[in-house]
C-alpha cells in the first residue's frame, strides 16, 4: 500500500467521554477506495467524525497526511484537504445546482462546474434546477461533485447509498473508483450494499458494536460473505428497505 493519508491507530472515540468505538486501527492510502461496512449503530459515523476532527479521540490517535487530528478544529482539517460528505449530503436546497457547485470554492482548480460534469454528466441538464428538487441520487452526485472541486487529498462519504436504489449505487461506485484513480485521493465510504461495494473497493473494514470484526482486501472478503453476514446479525434495516420513492426516478439511470 502507498503512504497512509488517513491513519487511525488504537482509536477510541465516542460522546461525552463514553466510548462508542474502541481500539480501531484503520488506514486509507493515496488513491485507495476503502469501504466501512456494518449494521446500524456500529460506530461508522463516529469513526468518520473523529477522523474529520469533529470528535476528539478518547484514546489512540488519528493522523491525516502524517499530522495529528486532535478534534475540536474540523475547519483546519478541512483546509488541509479532508472533505466529509455527511449522510444528509448537506446540499443547499434553495440554491441551484450550479450555485451549489460554486459554493465549494474549488475555482483554483479550473471551472468547478466542468469538473463536476466530467464525473457526473447527468447533472448537466439540472444545472439551473434548485437542488431541493433533485432526486436523492442526484443530490448525492452534487454533494460528491462539489467536494471534489476542492481537490481533496481525502474524501469520506457517510452512508453513500442511503435511500438510493441499488441500480444507482451500481453506477455511483465506479465513479468513486475513477475519482480515487484520477485524483490520487484517499476515499473512505460508509456503504450498506456489501456485495456491490466489494466488487469495486480495494479494501473494507467491517464494524460491529464499535469494534472491527473483519478487515482485508475486497477480493478476500468476497470469499467470506457468510462471515460478513453473521456480523450483521441484529441489523434492523436491509438496504433495499430504505430505498425512498424519490429514487425510483433515478432508476432510469442518473449517473451515465
Ligand atoms: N451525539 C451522540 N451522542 C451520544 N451517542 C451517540 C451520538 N451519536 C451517536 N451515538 C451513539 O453511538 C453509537 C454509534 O453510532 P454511529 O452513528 O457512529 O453508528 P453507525 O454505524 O454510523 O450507524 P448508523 O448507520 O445507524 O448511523 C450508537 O449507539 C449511537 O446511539
Amino acid at each position: 500500500m502507498t503512504a497512509a493519508i488517513i491513519d487511525c491507530a488504537g482509536l477510541t472515540s465516542g460522546y461525552a467521554g463514553v466510548p462508542v468505538i474502541r481500539d480501531l486501527d484503520l488506514t486509507v492510502g493515496e488513491g485507495e477506495l476503502v469501504a466501512v461496512l456494518g449494521p446500524n449503530g456500529a460506530g461508522k459515523t463516529t469513526t468518520l467524525l473523529t477522523i474529520a476532527g469533529v470528535l476528539r479521540p478518547i484514546g489512540g490517535a488519528v493522523r491525516f497526511l502524517g499530522a495529528p487530528v486532535d478534534g475540536g478544529r474540523p475547519d483546519r482539517v478541512a483546509r488541509r484537504g479532508l472533505c466529509l460528505v455527511p449522510d444528509d449530503r448537506s446540499v443547499f436546497f434553495d440554491l441551484t445546482v450550479r450555485e451549489n457547485i460554486r459554493m465549494g470554492r474549488g475555482r483554483r482548480h479550473g471551472d468547478p462546474v466542468r469538473v463536476v460534469l466530467d464525473y457526473f454528466p447527468a447533472l448537466e441538464s439540472r444545472l439551473r434546477m434548485r437542488a431541493g428538487l433533485l432526486s436523492g441520487g442526484e443530490q448525492q452526485m452534487l454533494a460528491i461533485g462539489r467536494a471534489i472541486t476542492m481537490r481533496p487529498r481525502a474524501l469520506m462519504v457517510d452512508e453513500m447509498s442511503l435511500g438510493l436504489a441499488p441500480v444507482i449505487v451500481k453506477k455511483l461506485l465506479p465513479v468513486m473508483r475513477r475519482i480515487a484513480d484520477d485524483l490520487g485521493c484517499a476515499i473512505l465510504i460508509v456503504e450498506q450494499h456489501v456485495d456491490l461495494a466489494l466488487q469495486v473497493v480495494d479494501r473494507a473494514y467491517v464494524f460491529n458494536h464499535g469494534a472491527m470484526v473483519q478487515e482485508g482486501p475486497a477480493v478476500e472478503l468476497r470469499g467470506q460473505r457468510d462471515l460478513i453476514e453473521a456480523s450483521y446479525l441484529g441489523a434492523q434495516d436491509a438496504p433495499d428497505a430504505q430505498t425512498d420513492q424519490a429514487d425510483q426516478a433515478d432508476q432510469g439511470g442518473a449517473v451515465r
